[in-house]
């Protein structure tokens, strides 16, 4: 396995200058920069309440920020003239909840989108919706519903549905933590799966385990920015801050 590394060579695909998000007095995002290169993986960790959840809505345009710029392969994605969902078409997104529509088949919930809302012809997603479900190992699940398929295979096929536009970026959101132990590796596995492939990802998480062996470059969110990035090795085995150790020593003896 040849990990994709950030070199000058790999174009920027996603660029945050110093963003800010407020709820009201609680300023959750204090001045957030990050790159991300084409082919990378970034992983974004750091406490409960670190703001990583609303760094993913902030980027995928669902909340709206107090300041700064977001720039996706050059674009401004944060101009007001922005038309919001071409923008959404070239950002898979994958929440910590499935958010399947339990009334349709596996099919129809990962061909929705694409149809309605980015104009994919019916014939074009129908075949790459089986073609992806097919390689993700979900073949034999196309015609069930939801519930009749584990938490696991449930959130594959959401990670299915963020691919069908063959999006410039994945946002990758806590996208295990609901689910039963027993049944994230097989989540992940796509995930690593997706990297393989040469895709582009940003994935807040708390599996530190996975965090180390996937990501080309760890961002510990802490006081509503990015204190320290660096390789896993830097972060995970020799932390700069005092802050990073703390967080770090925390989690190791939950
Ligand atoms: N819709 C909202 N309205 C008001 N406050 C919010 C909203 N969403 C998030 N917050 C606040 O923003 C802060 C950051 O929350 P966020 O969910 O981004 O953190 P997180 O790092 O993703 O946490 P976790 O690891 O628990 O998922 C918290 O103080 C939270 O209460």
């Amino acid at each position: 396995m040849t990990a994709a590394h950030p070199s000058a060579a790999h174009a920027t695909v996603l660029e945050l200058q110093g963003v800010h998000k407020l709820f009201g007095d609680n300023h959750v995002l204090r001045g957030v920069d990050l790159e991300i290169a084409s082919h990378e993986v970034v992983v974004v960790i750091g406490a409960s309440g670190s703001g990583k959840s609303t760094l993913m809505r902030t980027i995928n345009l669902i909340e709206r920020f107090d300041d700064g710029r977001i720039l996706l392969s050059g674009d401004d994605i944060t101009d007001p003239a922005v038309d919001v969902d071409k923008v959404r078409a070239r950002i898979g997104v994958v929440f910590q909840h499935f958010n399947l529509f339990p009334h349709m088949r596996v099919i129809d919930n990962v061909t929705l989108a694409a149809r309605k809302v980015h104009g994919i012809a019916p014939d074009v997603a129908r075949d790459r919706a089986i073609g992806l479900l097919e390689t993700f190992g979900l073949g034999d699940k196309v015609r069930d519903y939801p519930d009749r398929l584990s938490g696991g295979q449930q959130q594959r096929v959401a990670i299915v549905r963020a691919i069908m536009t063959d999006p410039e970026l994945l946002l990758l959101d806590e996208i295990t933590s609901a689910l039963d132990p027993m049944l994230v590796g097989e989540v992940l596995d796509l995930v690593r799966d997706l990297k393989n492939q040469g895709s582009t990802i940003l994935m807040a998480t708390h599996e530190m385990s996975f965090a180390r062996s996937v990501a080309d470059r760890i961002v510990f969110m802490h006081g509503g920015r990015p204190l320290e990035t660096g390789t896993p090795e830097q972060i995970f085995d020799a932390p700069r801050e005092p802050e990073t150790r703390e967080f770090l020593a925390r989690i190791t003896h939950r």
